[in-house]
């Protein structure tokens, strides 16, 4: 069964309650991650140190946690909160940057896994790794080869075996084409432009809109597909825009549309989901 209702997407944003998001994430697009939260009507707060994880926690709607840029005391870090989370319910979404391209991404990112996040999302090649297929991407990069009709059928099966046995977890695997899975129902949505693949970041951004929506308290399947037809639609939009202008024009125009689409109904007209 493979189900959307974008028909209650258009009433979503921009958000009516100021979700506070606490994101444990890289360094290298934090203040991408806070802005974008800031964009779509939540609050962001970007805290790495343990010693305020408790006291945070009895305050904050939801925990975005990424792997990123990893160190001891990262890991640390990562591996506390999303104990915590587990412990005291906080929806969270874990983005598994570099899973399985060395021992402590594969360790720590699997750690996670067992503490329930209520999404999990990579790019295909980091969700192929997660599900046991092979992949020649190298790096936080996804490979190209892991975007063909075959390996995506092939991952869609693999992540519904996972799915299966975690079946509140939502698993969501970005790509030209994303994919997103809950138990047996799938959904893939064909939005974007390759554009968004040429700036550092663009996954972090799904991430934190995804989280904020979950601290707004809609759904995990709901905050999956919204988030990542947002993304796509402003990327979309920017590309109309800033078309020729190089990607920092590019980049800043679609930063841009991740905050004007907000207060615009019809960018939901634009989704586009692969028929079933
Ligand atoms: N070539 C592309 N065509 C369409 N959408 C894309 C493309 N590359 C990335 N995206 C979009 O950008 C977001 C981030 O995807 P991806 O590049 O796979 O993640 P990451 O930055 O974590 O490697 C996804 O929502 C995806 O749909
Ligand atoms: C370059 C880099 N190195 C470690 S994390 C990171 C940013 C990852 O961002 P994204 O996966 O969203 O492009
Ligand atoms: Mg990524």
């Amino acid at each position: 069964m493979e189900k959307i209702d974008i028909k209650t997407f258009d009433s979503i944003l921009p958000l009516k309650n100021s979700p506070l998001i606490h994101c444990i994430t890289n360094d290298i697009t934090i203040e991408t991650v806070a802005n974008t939260i800031l964009y779509i009507g939540g609050k962001p707060i970007m805290s790495g140190d343990s010693r305020e994880f408790r006291s945070l926690f009895q305050t904050t709607d939801a925990l975005f946690l990424n792997m990123g840029r990893m160190s001891e005391t990262h890991e640390k870090n990562l591996k506390l909160a999303s104990q915590l989370a587990y412990q005291t319910k906080k929806p969270m979404v874990v983005d598994m940057v570099g899973y399985g391209i060395t021992q402590q991404r594969l360790d720590l990112g699997n750690e996670i896994i067992n503490t329930h996040p209520a999404i999990i999302k990579g790019n295909s090649s980091e969700m192929r790794r997660i599900v046991g297929l092979p992949t020649s991407a190298r790096g936080i990069d996804r490979s190209e080869q892991d975007n063909q009709d075959n390996t995506v059928f092939e991952l869609i099966q693999a992540l519904k075996v996972v799915a299966k046995h975690q079946p509140e977890t939502v698993f969501v695997a970005t790509g030209p084409i994303d994919i997103v899975v809950k138990g047996n129902q799938c959904v893939r949505l064909n939005n974007g432009v390759s554009l968004l693949d040429r700036f550092v970041g663009t996954g972090d951004i799904v991430g934190a809109l995804m989280t904020t929506l979950l601290g707004a308290g809609y759904d995990a399947w709901t905050s999956s597909l919204f988030s990542l037809s947002y993304l796509n639609i402003a990327g979309e939009q920017a590309f109309s825009k800033a078309k020729g202008h190089g990607i920092e024009n590019f980049r800043q125009t679609f930063m841009n549309e991740l905050y004007v689409l907000s207060s615009h109904k019809d960018w939901v007209n634009d989704i586009r989901p692969v028929p079933s």
